[in-house]
């Protein structure tokens, strides 16, 4: 299969690229590799496969001369070069990392450790755009897709906890850059075990306000929270906190809504998104039941008993970050009644909240090309 790489080298390609390279399939495609900066210059060797040089991004003509395109480009790219790509004639698969085409009819949001049945049936169907979903909402189905699967789940609130990573490499940048002006203000008090805390804290909140950068957030998240992500809507939501709704019941297929709804927050995380779910079941299930039905949601369930030890140790970015695993804990039953339980659900958002669907959506097409061609 020939396939066209798009967004390679950026923060989302870079981690496809090393998760394909771990995996091996560059064994299983010749990859053209492009460029919207570079065309010419000398492609990279992933999986030790020469692929020459570097091709124009831009170029309707060398990408139609794909069976597949991935593109980690980003959303402005999308919007420019796909529908010239299709107007042209071009009948490839389109597999996106970027938003912009999400929500169409005819394209799958896809995430098939959860939706494979749903992929399926689009594949018969001729559908050729598979785009990968919000982070949030890919590691919120990977941990509790199982309750979902279930037809379980009545509505579920959602309050996140996001990293500096879904904003970009500068928006990680920044954060660290924050976190060294927040020590640089007080390294002699550090350094003092008798300096007031008080004192070190007037210093920290007068950095915090005036030089913490904020070029990238728009305010000082080192040290701190910003409490919005992404583009305000009419309705009050941000448009982070609109895709929940509109996502899941995409990716699940529901012929009924379900209703999630939720604050999102940014924090000073690098990159794994956390969120606190409230989930109102359908019945009142015991809660061994309950943690059955979630560990099977899929392999990469990490379930974390609900107590003190497990969860400091398990259930936090640092035991998280570049695993494949979504770690699942503090469920409970909440005091609202016996229906309504609490989740915690932790996944490196880089991982399966951007890249891994997008090389498993490829594995998917190269093992459909297989059994037609009987490889
Ligand atoms: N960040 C996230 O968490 C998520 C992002 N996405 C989507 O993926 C898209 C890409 O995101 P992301 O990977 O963060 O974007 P990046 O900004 O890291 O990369 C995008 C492109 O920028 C160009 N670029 C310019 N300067 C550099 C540089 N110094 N290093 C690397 N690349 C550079 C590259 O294009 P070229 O080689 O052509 O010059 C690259 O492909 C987003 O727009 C979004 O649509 C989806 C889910 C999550
Ligand atoms: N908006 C997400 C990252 C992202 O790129 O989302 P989307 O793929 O829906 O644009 C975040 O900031 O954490």
């Amino acid at each position: 299969m020939k396939v066209g790489l798009v967004g390679w080298r950026g923060m989302v390609g870079s981690v496809l690229m090393q998760r394909m390279s771990t995996e091996k399939d560059f064994d299983h495609i010749d990859p053209t590799y492009f460029t919207t900066s570079s065309p010419g210059s000398i492609a990279p060797h992933f999986g030790d496969k020469d692929a020459g040089v570097l091709q124009d991004a831009h170029s309707i003509d060398a990408l139609s001369a794909m069976d597949t395109i991935i593109s980690c480009q980003g959303g402005d790219y999308t919007s420019e070069v796909f529908p010239k790509l299709r107007a042209a004639g071009w009948a490839g698969y389109w597999i996106d990392a970027a938003s912009t085409l999400r929500m169409e009819d005819d394209a799958v949001i896809v995430l098939d450790p959860v939706n494979d049945g749903l992929v399926e049936t689009a594949l018969n169907n001729g559908v050729k755009n598979f785009i990968g979903g919000n982070c949030t909402n890919s590691i919120l189905l990977m941990g509790v897709g199982g309750l979902f699967k279930a037809g379980l789940v009545d509505w579920v609130t959602s309050m996140t906890y996001q990293a500096a990573s879904g904003g970009g490499a500068n928006h990680m940048r920044e954060l660290l850059r924050g976190m060294g002006v927040i020590h640089d203000a007080v390294t002699e008090e550090l350094n003092t075990p008798s300096s007031a805390i008080l004192a070190i804290d007037r210093k920290v909140s007068n950095t915090i306000r005036n030089d913490v950068p904020r070029e990238f957030f728009g305010a000082p998240l080192a040290g701190g929270l910003i409490p919005w992500i992404d583009k305000q809507l009419d309705n009050g939501q941000t448009k982070e906190e609109w895709k929940g709704q509109a996502e899941v019941n995409k990716i699940l297929g529901t012929d009924t809504t379900v209703p999630v709804d939720g604050l999102c927050v940014r924090i000073g995380a690098m990159r794994c998104h956390s969120l606190a779910l409230t989930l109102k079941l359908k019945k009142d299930l015991p809660l061994d039941e309950i943690e059955q039905i979630i560990r099977r949601g899929n392999d990469w369930v990490k379930w974390v008993p609900n107590d003190r030890d497990d969860t400091v140790a398990e259930l936090t970015p640092a035991a998280i970050t570049g695993t494949l695993a979504i770690g699942v804990g503090r469920v409970r039953k909440l005091n609202m009644g016996p229906e309504y339980i609490s989740a915690f659900v932790i996944g490196d958002q880089l991982l399966w909240g951007a890249a891994e669907p997008l090389r498993r959506m490829l594995r998917i097409l190269l093992a459909r090309e297989n059994a037609q061609t009987g490889a």
